[in-house]
């Protein structure tokens, strides 16, 4: 099966949600306590995936609220010189700050990520805020679950999917939970249900997928079958390094494999992967060699310090695929 997108529209992907400051820890293998340095980068899960998309030659856009003050003029600067969109990037009057992410790297294994987000700016994206013209120029919406957690983000969020769903633009839900921005996982599940039973494509790792449904050790099938009642086509569950799943409305299921890789960190691999399979999947690539694009592109973003300057170009991308493959059939 393969999802048909609108060919007629100015932009393949359009992003809604928060784009924030990533701190990445310069000395690694120890604590933050211990962590004297820190790179600045842009960071913030759909700001990442607008970034890498359109570093794969995607026309990517981005709705999203900046604090009026340096780190939010750093990011916008940053997204416009990659060639994302900002037009509808709306600059906060109420004084509310950049979120910050500082990032620990104890181990490849073993990293963690420290958040500043009291009252931050991308939460107060206001419904009105949000331009139909804008998204119906998209053939897809990527919605960020974290935009969900608070409002007028949420209802700003509520009304993208809407308006994307009355123009026919795909809408693809990254779950990306961030616990300590919600009040319970009552309320996480009961908005993140909302917007993935109105979805097109849902993608999460099967902890995100847990807290969707909150249940512990949930399982895939029960998942799809309770999703592919309402409007998703494809559901695509992450497993870490054991590989991620996507299942298909009509009965097929995928698998993709990790690629090791020489790991630094462990953060970014979502974000990567999903800018890559998204790429694949609307360059109409199909399920199967998504699956590799977004594998590869975590494995080359998990080698490298950062999640948005670190993403992949095509080309990295179909190299690494073409030596894992050729060494593969080496071993056969
Ligand atoms: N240590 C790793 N080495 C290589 N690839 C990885 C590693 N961790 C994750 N990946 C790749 O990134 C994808 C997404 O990772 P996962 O940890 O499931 O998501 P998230 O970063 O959103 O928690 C995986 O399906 C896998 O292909
Ligand atoms: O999403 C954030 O606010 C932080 C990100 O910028 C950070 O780089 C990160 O956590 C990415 O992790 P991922 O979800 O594994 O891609």
């Amino acid at each position: 099966m393969n999802i048909q997108f609108n060919s007629d529209r100015e932009f393949d992907l359009i992003a809604i949600g928060r784009a924030c400051i990533d701190l990445n820890a310069v000395e690694y293998n120890r604590p933050m306590e211990e962590t004297m340095t820190f790179k600045k980068y842009v960071g913030g899960s759909p700001a990442n995936i607008a970034i890498g998309s359109s570093k794969l030659g995607l026309k990517a856009g981005f709705i999203g609220k900046l604090a009026d003050d340096q780190h939010g003029r750093f990011i916008e600067q940053y997204m416009r010189s990659l060639g994302v969109d900002t037009t509808n990037i709306v600059v906060d009057e109420e004084g509310h700050k950049t979120g910050l992410a500082f990032t620990e790297i104890k181990s490849p294994e073993e990293c963690s990520i420290l958040m500043y987000r009291d009252d931050v700016a991308d939460l107060y994206l206001e419904p009105s805020e949000v331009s139909e013209d804008y998204i119906k120029k998209a053939k897809v919406l990527l919605v960020s679950g974290t935009a969900l957690a608070k409002s007028p983000s949420r209802e700003a969020v509520l009304k993208a999917v809407q308006l994307a769903r009355k123009n026919d633009v795909k809408v693809i839900f990254e779950l990306d939970y961030r616990g300590y921005t919600w009040q319970s996982l009552e309320e996480t599940s009961v908005y993140y249900t909302l917007v993935a039973q109105q979805s097109d494509v849902v993608v999460g790792t099967r902890d995100e997928f847990d807290v969707m449904e909150n249940v512990t050790e949930g399982n895939n099938e029960t998942t799809i079958k309770q999703l592919f009642n309402y409007s998703p086509e494809l559901v695509v569950i992450k497993h870490g390094v054991e590989g991620s799943y996507a299942y298909t409305k009509n009965g097929e299921t995928f698998r993709g494999q990790a690629y090791l890789t020489k790991v630094l960190k462990t953060f970014g691999a979502g974000d990567s992967y999903a800018s890559a399979f998204l790429y694949a999947l609307i360059s109409g690539k199909g399920i199967e060699t998504a699956l590799k694009y977004g594998s590869a592109s975590a494995a080359i973003v998990v080698s490298k310090h950062s999640s948005s300057e670190a993403m992949p170009t095509v080309e990295e991308i179909e190299q690494l695929i073409a030596e894992r493959t050729e060494t593969a059939d080496q071993l056969r």
